[in-house]
């Protein structure tokens, strides 16, 4: 989970369960609705559940950012500033706070690659805060995949007035996150040590948010069962977006949503916009 925002998560997938390992064995060639056989299926979730497992035992490893002289929060641009000054208003602070923790210790446990220090600003924290201001009033908020809080914590961040569940599987990922919200006084989140898959019980949000956790096709049946009747998927993509809703045709109706629209948030506050995917149930 390094360089890119908008590269695809390998291990977004449940991972088979045994029913589904014996069956996959005993029918090798039935297809599932994406046109995969079982075996095919089961083979890919068993390299997905393989890849999150190998990122875990990894992930605090030195050498994969741990090594360097500790990094230092960037001064923001005069552009920054402004942008960061209307996403955060009297919680410029915080967020400042929070840049701290991912150019020290986020970079030290591997969250994000050292080469992300001077941009932590635009790419990922400012990047990730535009969608803020689409969130409605008092709203609950679900992100997916939170790995180092983001887009979560910053948007915790920005809106003191909404609740954000942050969502993630991986032990060391949730403690970071657990030591960051407390050192920040962040009282507006809640952290649930999960694959979504495994929260549907406990969640229905207004807003499921998700960044650089799987392709469309894969995200929407991760994330649409969190949702309450009402609310909407907030899904921060980059320039693959269209191809990706393309791709995700049989899922978009499968779930019964609307064709999705795909928003350029932060246009003349950013200097280059977030993309973000918007689907609604039908
Ligand atoms: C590439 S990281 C992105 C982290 C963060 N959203 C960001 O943009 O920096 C993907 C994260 O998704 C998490 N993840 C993978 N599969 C998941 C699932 N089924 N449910 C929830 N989180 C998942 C991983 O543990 C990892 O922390």
């Amino acid at each position: 989970m390094t360089d890119q925002p908008e590269q695809n998560s390998p291990f977004p997938h449940a991972g088979g369960t045994l029913d589904a390992a014996k069956a996959a064995e005993q029918n090798p060639d039935v297809e599932d609705k994406e046109g995969r056989t079982d075996a095919e299926s089961l083979r890919e979730d068993r390299a997905e559940e393989q890849a999150l497992q190998a990122e875990e035992a990894h992930a605090d490893e030195p050498g994969l950012g741990g090594d360097g002289p500790q990094q230092q929060r960037p001064e923001l641009t005069p552009a920054e500033r402004a942008a960061a000054e209307k996403l955060f208003g009297d919680r410029l602070e915080m967020a400042e706070k929070f840049v701290d923790h991912l150019c020290s210790t986020g970079i030290e446990h591997g969250l994000l690659g050292p080469r992300e220090v001077p941009r932590m600003w635009s790419r990922h924290v400012l990047n990730c805060a535009v969608l803020g201001p689409e969130l409605p009033a008092d709203a609950e908020v679900a992100d997916v995949g939170s790995g180092a809080g983001l887009p979560g914590i910053a948007l915790a961040i920005a809106r003191p007035d909404v609740d954000v569940m942050l969502i993630e599987p991986m032990e060391r990922r949730v403690q970071w996150m657990d030591t960051v919200t407390k050192d920040l006084g962040l009282d507006n989140v809640r952290l649930i040590r999960a694959r979504a898959e495994e929260a549907v019980d406990e969640v229905m949000a207004d807003v499921v948010t998700a960044r650089a956790v799987s392709a469309l096709k894969k995200l929407i049946p991760l994330t649409v069962p969190l949702l309450a009747d009402e609310g909407e998927l907030m899904l921060l993509k980059g320039r693959s977006a269209e191809a990706e809703i393309d791709a995700a045709s049989k899922a978009i109706s499968k779930h019964k949503l609307q064709r999705p629209e795909v928003l350029q948030l932060g246009e003349g506050l950013l200097e280059e916009p977030t993309t973000v995917v918007r689907c609604r149930r039908r």
